[in-house]
């Protein structure tokens, strides 16, 4: 037997925080949001965006409402530069919203970006380098301290050559990344911030933004809360900070991480458009929102067009939106079982315009993000008669008696069982009109004509019985009483109508009624009969011999 790679793994080292205060709080409001959807995003697709892609989804992100936006790493590529440079030129930016840029600390890149940025209303110049032990002993080969020069040099520089731009017109702010920030040790990190603002010198004005990212997702999202709160009471001029996340996911729980160092004190989330960026992803922007919406809290987004948002989100980036993704998924709104199904419909029936949200296994109404309700129920083996009468009622507009519910929810789940597929709403359409509407045989109603004398009425009817004809007459307080008096002399095996119902199918002068008849045979067996028609006296005629030729099919 292999033996267990476990030993070759440590624990994550826990921070000492006894006074911690983040599990105590409640999220009250959205923080500041930045897309990095165009940097780090897109630096971890297999195919980048080319350019025309990029204004494509920069549009769409100053649609959704981003106010900032890191929009690429200038001095990478000629692409990132282009596509910089266009934004500006082309007046693309509206003027409340900051283009943000990625930068090593290093003065040629320093000064190659400043060069993509002339003519820029509002920047955030991000500045970053990796602090973590072993990004120190590895990656630059170097002690603390020098780790610390790479930084303060970097901005240093920034400061004083950002000054043309300044004098330009531009607003420079700075954001300062200790990259790997998670790994790293909280007393260092804190030293860096600390050396980094002490070269900056932020005003109430311009606060620089401290980001804090979880490079790597290798703690509990508790941790990272930890991580957060310490950093958040221990620097020196919190007042002049603005604290930003850039979560990423590695072990999956990137939105948690977020949410509880939320909690824990930071302003700002850096993250993507459905989770996309290096490895398992940023952090899924979409989830936090719409979290902090299901709570009562404006997230300041707009995601009302969610479908469209995907379908941009796919064709640029080229990545699948997977099934199950929160809010966005294609199944996230569908119901397969029969219990869910049953509970849902039951809740959305009850549920009053302007009440509070309270539909089962739904957390969020579908049509807020511009979802249709029309997906949320399918139908396969596993699901119930609630879900089939739903599929029906909605799609179809069959409003289909309570009683009836179980006998066509088991045809529905024995044709779904012998298929061994989900059925469409077409195929229970179609199963529900072959079983009930189109059977013809054995009987079949030809010309019926009633007359009403009084509170009497006589009818004489034509029925085909496989396909020999009759003609037979009955008297009853009613067509439908009549007929069943009629039905009564034609040598058929004994039946009793328990009940039937109507409604009309659609609105207006072309609309078709529908009927529902139950009966119960000699033999002790109740069966459902339905029939359309465009005469409302029709329709409970021929649902009667529905019923009557379902009855005949399934005698033994
Ligand atoms: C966590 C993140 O996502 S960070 C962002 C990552 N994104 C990217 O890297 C995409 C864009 N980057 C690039 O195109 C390139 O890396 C460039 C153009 C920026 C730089 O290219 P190059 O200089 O050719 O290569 P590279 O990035 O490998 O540079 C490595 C050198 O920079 C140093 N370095 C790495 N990061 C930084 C930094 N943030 N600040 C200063 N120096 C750095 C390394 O120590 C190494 O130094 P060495 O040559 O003395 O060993
Ligand atoms: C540059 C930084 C913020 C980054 O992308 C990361 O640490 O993941």
């Amino acid at each position: 037997m292999k033996s267990s790679p476990v030993s070759k793994y440590r624990p994550f080292p826990s921070v000492n925080l006894p006074e911690r205060q983040w599990p105590n709080r409640t999220l009250e409001r959205a923080p500041t949001w930045c897309s990095v959807d165009l940097r780090d995003g897109n630096q971890a697709l297999a195919q980048p965006m080319n350019v025309a892609e990029k204004i494509e989804f920069f549009e769409l992100l100053v649609a959704i409402g981003f106010k900032e936006i890191e929009v690429g790493f200038p001095s990478a590529s000629q692409i990132e530069f282009d596509f910089i440079r266009r934004l500006i030129d082309e007046n693309r930016i509206p003027a409340d919203v900051s283009i943000q840029i990625l930068c090593q600390c290093r003065e040629d890149l320093i000064t190659r970006s400043l060069e993509a940025l002339q003519g820029a209303k509002n920047v955030i110049f991000h500045l970053y380098n990796s602090t973590s032990p072993a990004q120190r002993r590895y990656v630059f080969n170097a002690e603390r301290a020098d780790i610390v020069k790479i930084a303060t040099h970097a901005v240093a520089f920034l400061k004083e050559h950002a000054r043309p731009l300044i004098a330009a017109g531009t607003r420079v702010r700075l954001e300062y990344s200790p990259e790997s920030f998670t790994s790293t040790e909280l007393d260092f990190s804190l030293e860096i911030c600390e050396a980094v603002t002490d070269v900056w010198q932020p005003s109430a004005e311009n606060k620089i933004i401290l980001n804090l990212p979880a490079t790597v997702e290798y703690a509990t999202p508790n941790v990272h809360a930890d991580q957060i709160e310490w950093m958040c009471t221990h620097l020196t001029r919190r007042d002049l900070t603005v604290v930003s996340l850039h979560t990423h996911n590695d072990r999956g729980t990137g939105v948690a991480a977020t949410e509880l160092a939320l909690l824990a004190g930071a302003d700002r989330v850096e993250g993507t458009l459905f989770g996309n960026g290096e490895r398992t992803g940023n952090l899924d922007i979409v989830i936090v929102a719409l979290n902090l919406l299901t709570h009562g809290i404006d997230p300041g987004l707009d995601f009302s067009d969610l479908n469209h948002i995907r379908e941009t989100y796919e064709r640029c980036t080229r990545m699948d939106v997977p099934a199950r993704q929160p809010y966005a998924g294609e199944l996230v709104f569908t119901a397969f079982s029969g219990s869910h199904q049953d509970a849902i419909k039951k809740s959305w029936e009850k549920q009053q315009p302007d009440a509070p949200w309270d539909v089962l296994y739904i957390p969020l109404d579908p049509a807020d993000i511009g979802r249709s309700y029309k997906a949320i129920i399918r139908i396969n083996s596993q699901s119930g008669k609630g879900g089939v009468a739903y599929i029906l009622e909605k799609e179809f507009g069959l409003v289909l008696p309570k009683a009836m519910h179980k006998e066509i929810g088991k045809l529905v789940n024995d044709l779904a069982d012998n298929l061994k597929t989900e059925l469409t709403p077409e195929q229970i359409h179609e199963a529900f009109l072959d079983e009930y509407i189109r059977r013809a045989a054995p009987l079949a109603l030809g010309e019926f004509l009633a007359l009403a004398r009084g509170h009497e009425v006589t009818c004489q009817a034509e029925l085909f019985w496989n396909g020999e004809r009759r003609l037979i007459s009955g008297v009853g307080n009613g067509p439908v009483a009549a007929f069943v008096h009629a039905l009564g002399t034609a040598d058929l095996p004994p039946f009793k109508l328990l009940s039937y119902t109507q409604h009309s199918l659609e609105q207006g002068e072309e609309s078709r009624a529908v009927s529902y008849v139950e009966v119960k045979t000699a033999d002790g067996r109740n069966c459902f009969g339905a029939g359309i028609d465009e005469n409302i006296e029709r329709a409970p005629l021929k649902a009667l011999v529905s019923a009557l030729n379902r009855t005949l099919a399934s005698k033994s």
